[in-house]
């Protein structure tokens, strides 16, 4: 599903009314009746309709005129002042004063509404809000979110829908109808959370006006990305699904590689390769007996990689991922550099790899591999020099911004995940804060190497991996809740790619 600004909505809306010749009062009448079908499942008694004085006003006032046929008990308050209203909004507006509806502007008898509506339809701020939210709007804002139910038409009112900012006070919806397209504030930073549950309804734009927006961003919906996911043919053998190599673990730290192994067998590798520090065999060997090992030689307890080994693994590897519990030793930003400058297939480099990459991450530059980096923020933070809030609430600017000056995938974790090559982007709306616990991170990077082996290309992997490993997750959380653990993530990964 494409994913939008207010800039590109504004846009589309424009092409259909001006090229397309649909008349813009058409649309909000559309608009009313998508959020119409959506307050009928709710079944309410009584609705109370909080407009402002823009479109998304129009909206509201148009539904107001749709429910009130309907037979429900409506009210409908406008701030700051109704005289203010203009054009298609203002024509819906008059329908409703003819129809001998009182509109109201009083705060107070807002409040008292408030408390007794079964409903409170937020349509104050749409996509058109500048700037912080003004003080008045503020404080409607703030009684609107004592409602027991709320339901904003197209985004909650204070939300930006450029980046999902609350720009100084917002409403909290249950419920959020908006329409065509998902806005990044129903996906980003606060505007994930105020959002509630989403739905995008259609309202009659041609779809060519959505086509000529060439639209660069997309996030998961019914069909997207599971639909690459490729059926196997029968007569197939381990050797059609990837040899991938996984390097990681030091002396002190055994579990992330292990983890990594048992991930990449989990979502299908035909032969999955740990390439590791020695001391640590007999632990990966009895966890995962369905790997092959290639234990290194050590330095201080960290892996050594010698040129026979490292030969054996650029001349064998389909994809390698290097990283994870390897330590950050110095001595292995010059491995990483011979790796980039040898080897020219896939690279997820994750982890302690990204911190050892940080010390030099020019060296991207003349990488001979396809490179995936798997940075969460603040290993983000040590590759660019950014703070991680900033980090946060621009996710999708800096990741993009990386991928583009170093030439590689950049799949920046978090909720709401961002995964860019620098153009495209996808944003992954699977995932829950059960799955912020040590090691999730490491079954995403055996997800997303053993995608790779299995044919994929580097874009793919990673967005397949970023949704799967979220909707493992997801899965994990329904029996295990906060307590879920690595292990229950990667457990359902062979599950959701059946
Ligand atoms: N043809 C179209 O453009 C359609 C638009 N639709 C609706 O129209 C909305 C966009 O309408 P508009 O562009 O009129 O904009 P909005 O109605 O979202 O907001 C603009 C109004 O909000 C006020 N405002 C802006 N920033 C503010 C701030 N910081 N603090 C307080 N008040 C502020 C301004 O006075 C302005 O009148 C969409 O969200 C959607 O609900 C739908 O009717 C579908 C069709
Ligand atoms: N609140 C959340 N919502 C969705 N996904 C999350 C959330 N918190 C963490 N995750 C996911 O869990 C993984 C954590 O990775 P990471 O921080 O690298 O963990 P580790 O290094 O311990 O393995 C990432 O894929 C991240 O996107
Ligand atoms: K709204």
């Amino acid at each position: 599903m494409f994913v939008v600004s207010s800039e590109d909505m504004k846009q589309i809306d424009k092409r259909a009314i001006e090229k397309y010749k649909i008349p813009g009062i058409i649309l909000m009448e559309n608009a009313a009746f998508a959020v119409l079908e959506e307050i009928e499942k709710l079944k309410p008694r009584n609705v109370t309709i909080v407009c402002g004085i823009g479109n998304n006003g129009g909206d509201g006032f148009a539904l107001a005129r749709l429910l009130l046929n309907k037979n429900y008990e409506v009210d409908v308050f406008c701030f700051p002042d109704k005289t203010k209203v203009k054009g298609d909004a203002k024509v819906n507006l008059d329908i409703l004063i003819n129809m001998g509806l009182e509109i109201k502007s009083d705060l107070e008898k807002l409040r008292e509404k408030v408390k007794s509506s079964d409903l409170v339809v937020d349509a104050v701020l749409g996509t058109g809000i500048s700037g912080e939210v003004r003080d008045d709007i503020k404080k409607v804002i703030d009684v609107i979110n004592d409602a027991n139910k709320i339901l904003s038409v197209d985004i909650p009112s204070g939300i930006s829908s450029d980046d999902g900012k609350c720009l100084g006070k917002c409403v909290f919806a249950d419920i959020t109808v908006t329409f065509e397209c998902l806005k990044f504030g129903h996906i980003l930073g606060e505007g994930r959370e105020a959002s509630g549950k989403v739905l995008v309804k259609k309202i009659g734009i041609p779809k060519e006006c959505i086509k000529e927006q060439n639209i660069k961003t997309l996030t998961n919906d019914d069909g997207y990305p599971m639909y690459l996911i490729k059926r196997r043919r029968i007569d197939t053998n381990k050797g059609n699904y990837g040899k991938v190599f996984i390097i990681g673990g030091n002396y002190k730290m055994s579990g992330a590689v292990i983890l990594a192994l048992k991930s990449a067998l989990r979502s299908g590798a035909g032969l999955v390769y740990g390439v590791f520090p020695r001391s640590i065999m007999d632990r990966v060997g009895a966890l995962v007996p369905e790997a092959v090992y290639i234990p290194c030689d050590e330095k201080n307890g960290y892996i050594f990689i010698d040129e026979a080994n490292l030969n054996i693994i650029l001349d064998k590897a389909d994809a390698i991922a290097f990283g994870v519990g390897l330590g950050n030793y110095d001595e292995l930003f010059v491995t990483l550099k011979e790796i980039l400058k040898r080897y020219d297939k896939n690279l997820v480099i994750d982890a302690d790899g990204i911190n050892i990459l940080s010390k030099d991450v020019s060296i991207l530059k003349n990488s001979k591999a396809n490179v995936l980096l798997t940075p969460h923020p603040a290993e983000m933070a040590r590759l660019t020099g950014l703070c991680v809030e900033f980090i946060n609430k621009n996710r999708v600017e800096v990741a993009k911004k990386f991928a583009k000056e170093y030439r590689c995938i950049v799949l920046l974790k978090g909720a709401s995940t961002v995964v860019t090559d620098g153009e495209n982007v996808y944003i992954n709306t699977t995932g829950n804060p059960g799955m912020a616990t040590a090691g999730s991170g490491d079954v995403l990077t055996g997800l997303i190497v053993s995608l790779l082996g299995q044919g994929y290309n580097l874009f793919d992997s990673a967005v397949l991996g970023a949704y799967i490993h979220g909707l493992a997750g997801d899965k994990a959380y329904e029996t295990y809740g906060y307590g879920l653990v690595a292990h229950d993530i990667l457990n359902n990964f062979g599950f959701f790619i059946r």
